[in-house]
């Protein structure tokens, strides 16, 4: 019986197919499973047919339906397996099918697929305008390290036709996999040795001979980014019954080289802009980790409940809701996990406040004692000097480092702070209330004292855990070979936390890697959001120099973000309700729209007109009830981890976007200052990166003093 593998290519169309085509494929499909060669090529049904003029002489129709057929590549080669590519209606499935050309990368070994017409046609037109051109986009870079790069004849003569970034996004339909891959990265500046080592090693296999092998099953069984081999007729009907999600099966070569590396010597670090699969990569780590041992118990921590149960979700998508395997892993927040632990330890637990209540009380310990500062001053050295350090006493404050505060304090001033920090604990005590990170502060001591209750803690949005947080992480796990496995973005900061994770017995050196391509959003979206942040540097993940999102990039395209300002509030609402209506027209289900602002406030305004035009709305406060029906209305804050096919930004505007009020004065502290403002930025930058294909950023009165040099 010959194999059966698909192409990513095929997926991509296939949930939208309707379902008497669906029909059609899982009967043919059967059919490769059921038949020899040679009775597949003599079924009459199926009719599998060479294509006319074909660029690639492997190229197969099959009927699927009277007017669907599927794109198949067949061996020629006496190997026995089949890809099926695409699945179109029969005019284009010929003319697509006729374009094409698979052929074998050199250097990755892996089967790629290119519009080698097009290419033809096109290259010749691009080389004219190049010989005049002052400067070549590639020409730094030889040809013989171009073709050691997997740069086949084809695609050397376009890239020499190259003059810029514009001209290989032009081709980039058209290129094989690999080979485009390859040239984005040498044309943003990355070196052949950079290129090699994350394009071309992560693909090519560790067993690769020193020649290439042609034959197709081999070439296929080489390409686990873009092929699924399908191993039984149990599998088959498996996959094509359920909705497809690619993310579960067609990692990126930098994804799966982090998630399935058997084992590392300790903690590991993957950064990435957003939508860059870092989620992903942490959910097929948590799957590899329970396939190492029998019993070995995993935490999964992300930053809020509602992450934690879209987690939850998508792991029990990815382990096929195996129970045993569910069971040994625990998703949950960090605050809720040493919630947990402390609960556990004794009978009596106070109960966590929020920051409102924790502000009034340094207020009232302010006026008690009369101190020289204000609450909020008081606050923020409470969480990033007393907490952040672990600080329990006087003395120790007193000799502590106060690095990152931008105010000196003598020693006499130090006692002051300290006797608001005894008054403000006093409150709390008397009654009966704590705050997170003081519970995570006593979580940490409790698990210090006993055998680590996880084999291995992976940490999902990351780069805003306080240090509070990463003690009770590093307490949950034995110090050691693959202990923890961090994922987050530092461009996503929005809480003010401050961390070395060196300092905290956490290094990744040597262990940390980077994603770079977004599956999420299109290139338009990305490229206007990525310039919010381009005035400012932002600390990497382990707090020590600056991160980059050198080489961020997305292989998605559409529309250019619609970034507008309106002289009224009511005029910018009406504008948000008839955006909606035309996204919904569009075919756009509610839920696929999000609508954030910076305030509650100017959601409620929102929600009362998107009501009155007959418009469902869902606010996301914490859990969002799964499956209900409804536009999801959320601050920026809780846009954090979501994302949706369209995306308004409403209230972009001067005074709510940085919000004044969260802003420390520079004469006050111009550290905390500057560290409020970025976060700030950050928080604009996460609210637009949540878009799919539709992002619209509005204000009234005057535009946030972050938009004018993205606008
Ligand atoms: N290999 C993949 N193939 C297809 N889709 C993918 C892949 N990896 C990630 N995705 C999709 O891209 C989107 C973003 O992925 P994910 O949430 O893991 O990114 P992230 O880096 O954690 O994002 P953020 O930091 O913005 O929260 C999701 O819809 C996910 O399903």
């Amino acid at each position: 019986m010959p194999r059966l593998a698909f192409a990513q290519s095929f997926w991509d169309g296939y949930d939208t197919l309707e379902k008497p085509v669906r029909a059609g494929v899982r009967k043919a499909m059967a059919k490769f499973q059921a038949m020899s060669v040679a009775a597949l090529n003599a079924d009459k049904g199926l009719h599998l047919e060479s294509v006319e003029n074909a660029r690639d002489p492997r190229m197969r129709t099959i009927r699927i339906t009277d007017f669907w057929r599927g794109v198949v590549l067949a061996p020629d080669d006496g190997s026995d397996m089949f890809l099926l590519v695409n699945v179109l209606p029969h005019d284009d499935a010929y003319t697509w099918a006729a374009k094409r050309l698979y052929s074998a990368n050199s250097a990755t070994r892996a089967l790629e697929v290119r519009d080698a017409v097009a290419l033809d046609e096109l290259t010749p037109l691009y080389e004219t305008a190049a010989r005049t051109a002052p400067r070549l986009l590639f020409a730094d870079v030889s040809d013989g390290t171009l073709r050691e790069l997997g740069i086949d004849d084809q695609v050397l003569r376009a890239a020499r036709s190259m003059v810029d970034k514009a001209q290989l996004e032009a081709f980039a339909t058209l290129l094989p996999e690999d080979q485009l891959e390859v040239l984005q990265y040498l044309a943003e500046g990355f070196s052949p040795e950079e290129v090699y080592r994350d394009v071309v090693a992560v693909r090519r296999p560790a067993d690769a001979p020193a020649e290439p092998v042609e034959d197709l099953a081999t070439v296929i069984s080489n390409t686990h980014a873009r092929i699924r081999l399908v191993s039984g007729p149990h599998e088959l009907e498996e996959m094509l019954e359920k909705p497809f999600a690619a993310w579960r099966v067609f990692l990126h070569p930098s994804q799966r080289r982090v998630a399935y590396r058997t084992s590392y010597g300790g903690p590991v670090q993957v950064t990435g802009g957003p939508g860059t699969g870092k989620t992903v990569a942490a959910l097929h780590r948590v799957r590899h980790l329970l396939g190492r041992s029998e019993d070995g118990r995993v935490l999964l921590t992300t930053y809020t409940n509602a992450l934690a149960a879209g987690l939850r979700e998508l792991l029990g998508l990815l382990l096929d809701e195996d129970e045993k395997l569910l069971a040994r892993v625990d998703v949950t927040t960090v605050d809720a996990f040493a919630n947990g632990v402390v609960r556990a330890d004794s009978a009596a637990v106070c109960k966590p406040i929020g920051d409102r209540e924790q502000r009034q009380l340094w207020e009232k310990a302010v006026k008690q004692l009369d101190l020289p500062f204000t609450a909020q001053f008081l606050a923020q050295e409470y969480r990033h000097v007393v907490l952040g350090q672990n600080l329990r006493d006087l003395d120790a404050y007193l000799a502590a480092s106060r690095r990152g505060r931008g105010s000196g304090l003598g020693p006499a001033r130090r006692r002051e702070v300290w006797s608001g920090v005894e008054r403000f604990e006093q409150f709390l005590r008397d009654r009966g209330e704590t705050t997170h990170l003081r519970v995570c502060a006593r979580a940490a001591e409790i698990l210090a004292d006993r055998p680590a209750p996880y084999a291995h803690v992976v940490v999902d949005e990351a780069q805003d855990l306080h240090p509070a947080q990463w003690r009770v992480l590093r307490a949950a796990v034995f110090p050691g070979p693959d202990d923890l496995f961090v994922t987050g973005d530092p461009h996503q900061r929005i809480y003010d936390s401050r961390v070395s994770l060196r300092s905290l017995g956490i290094t990744t050196t040597g262990r940390s890697f980077r994603l770079r391509v977004n599956y999420r959003s299109t290139e338009e979206i990305l490229a206007w959001s990525a310039r919010l942040l381009a005035p400012v540097t932002v600390d990497t993940l382990e707090g020590e120099g600056p991160d980059s999102l050198a080489g961020y990039r997305s292989l998605l395209h559409g529309r250019r973000p619609q970034v507008r300002g309106y002289a009224t509030r009511q005029e910018e609402t009406e504008a948000l309700v008839e955006r909606v209506r035309t996204l919904l027209a569009e075919g756009l289900a509610p839920h696929e729209i999000g609508v954030c602002a910076r305030f509650n406030l100017s959601l409620d305004t929102a929600e009362e007109k998107l009501n009155a035009a007959g418009i469902p709305v869902l606010r996301v406060r914490g859990r969002v009830a799964q499956g209900a029906e409804g536009v999801r209305l959320a601050t920026m804050h809780a846009m954090k981890g979501l994302e949706f096919r369209a995306v308004s930004v409403l209230g972009a505007a001067e005074g709510a976007v940085p919000f004044a009020r969260e802003i420390t004065p520079r004469e006050a502290d111009p550290l905390q200052h500057d560290a409020d403002l970025l976060r700030e930025r950050c928080l604009l930058f996460v609210a637009c990166t949540r878009a799919r294909e539709t992002l619209s950023v509005t204000w009234s009165g005057t535009a946030s003093p972050f938009l004018p040099h993205a606008v």
